[in-house]
């Protein structure tokens, strides 16, 4: 660039950079608040299910009585996995990371599916509804394969949240745990133009189909910036070793990873930067579990690792933070918590794809050209 143009500014990151409208989520960082479809997040957790909050999504309103139950009819008969699933999935090394697994199987669901080229709402609601009914066979089918178990089929006698459990473990989980799980799953579900939701916008703007969309997205989410630090949350955990004086180790623990200038997974954010709208109630459910499980020791050391990266840096935990001992606590699978992500957030992704669709304008900026001037390949060569 010559000396006499003017550098263009450049949104590294496209932060603070506002793209579209939507009418999905509402992410307030002046207030803390996060509003689905205009519902604050904390009252859809107290009261709502996952299932009506995934309806609610898609629809813009919460479901009445025989709305809910036509919605549960279907999701829970779209439940199971076809042979073809399977057998991808069969295939797939044991040393693939689940958030492969779970990448490839949308990818199949999306190549086995006739309707997948249409792209009219109504085929894209199905086809939306599907993939939140399968994602749980999914995901618990990897973890059971895992330790050589067998794959639970699904039950239409139960909830999303209880059948997800029943699936994963075999068993019939009680009240506390399936209420907990089933808040996670609510507080996951949408956060506006998040990285992976941004993924799925940029590929439905090429008119390419949902599943496509989505599949795009779940590569998006297993980075450890993004989804992928529920998971990592937990390899911290680990590195400084629950159990007793694990409050203290985790301050030297602190410490020393932040001498070593390393990021500390499930702290700060891009939005958020006083705090994640969502942290209090996965917090509560935290302590729950916490007190079902008889861990003090976690919550203990949860305290001290927040309480001692508030003092030296003033950075506050996300999502993530309490996330990843919640479902370590529950059985699942280190590997597994950000395909439960998956799950909750194919809701928001969908919803996202949808409005896309109705409103479409390909989306492609600008770059800054860097490299060489103009030159020329040498005669000859
Ligand atoms: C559900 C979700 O996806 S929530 C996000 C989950 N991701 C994580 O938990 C990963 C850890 N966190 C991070 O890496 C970051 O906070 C992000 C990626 C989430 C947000 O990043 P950005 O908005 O780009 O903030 P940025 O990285 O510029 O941080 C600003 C400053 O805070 C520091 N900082 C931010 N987060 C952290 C952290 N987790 N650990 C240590 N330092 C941090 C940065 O090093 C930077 O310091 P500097 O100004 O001295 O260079
Ligand atoms: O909004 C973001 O950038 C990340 C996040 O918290 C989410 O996707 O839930």
């Amino acid at each position: 660039m010559s000396d006499q143009q003017q550098a263009p500014e450049i949104y590294k990151g496209l932060a603070g950079v506002p793209v579209d409208y939507t009418a999905v989520s509402k992410v307030n960082p002046d207030t803390n608040s996060l509003l689905y479809r205009g519902y604050p997040v904390q009252e859809l957790a107290a009261s709502a299910t996952f299932e009506e909050v995934a309806y609610l999504l898609w629809h813009g309103e919460l479901p009445d009585e025989r709305q809910l139950a036509e919605f549960e009819e279907f999701e829970r008969s779209q439940r199971g996995l076809d042979h073809e699933i399977k057998r991808v999935i069969d295939e797939i090394p044991l040393t693939a990371h689940p958030m492969d697994v779970v990448r490839t199987a949308v990818s199949v669901i999306g190549a086995i599916d006739p309707t997948t080229a249409d792209d009219s709402r109504e085929a894209n609601l199905e086809k939306s509804v599907r993939l939140f009914a399968k994602l749980p066979s999914i995901v618990s089918y990897d973890q059971r394969r895992r330790h050589e178990l067998d794959y639970v089929e699904p039950r239409g006698d139960l909830g999303y949240s209880a059948n997800f459990l029943w699936q994963t473990f075999g068993e019939l989980p009680e009240l506390p745990v399936v209420s907990a799980f089933d808040v996670s799953m609510i507080l996951y579900a949408e956060h506006s133009f998040n990285a992976s939701t941004f993924t799925a916008r940029v590929i439905t703007s090429t008119l390419a189909d949902l599943y496509s969309a989505v599949t795009g997205a779940i590569g998006a989410l297993k980075g450890p910036l993004h989804g992928g630090a529920n998971e990592a949350v937990m390899h911290t955990f680990d590195e400084i070793g629950p159990g007793e004086g694990g409050a203290e180790r985790a301050v030297e623990w602190l410490d020393a990873a932040l001498a070593e200038k390393r990021k500390i997974m499930g702290f700060g954010h891009r939005v958020y930067k006083n705090g994640d709208s969502r942290v209090p109630t996965m917090r509560d459910a935290l302590e729950r579990m916490v007190e079902y499980y008889d861990r003090p020791d976690l919550l203990e050391l949860y305290t001290a690792l927040e309480t001692a990266m508030g003092e030296r840096k003033n950075i506050k935990p996300n999502l993530d933070y309490p996330a990843g001992p919640v479902y370590h606590l529950m059985g699942f699978d280190t590997e597994t918590f950000t395909p439960l992500f998956v799950a909750s957030r194919v809701t928001g992704w969908t919803a996202h794809i949808m409005e896309q669709n109705a409103a479409n304008a390909l989306i492609r900026p600008l770059s800054v050209y860097n490299g060489p001037d103009e030159r020329h390949v040498p005669e000859g060569r």
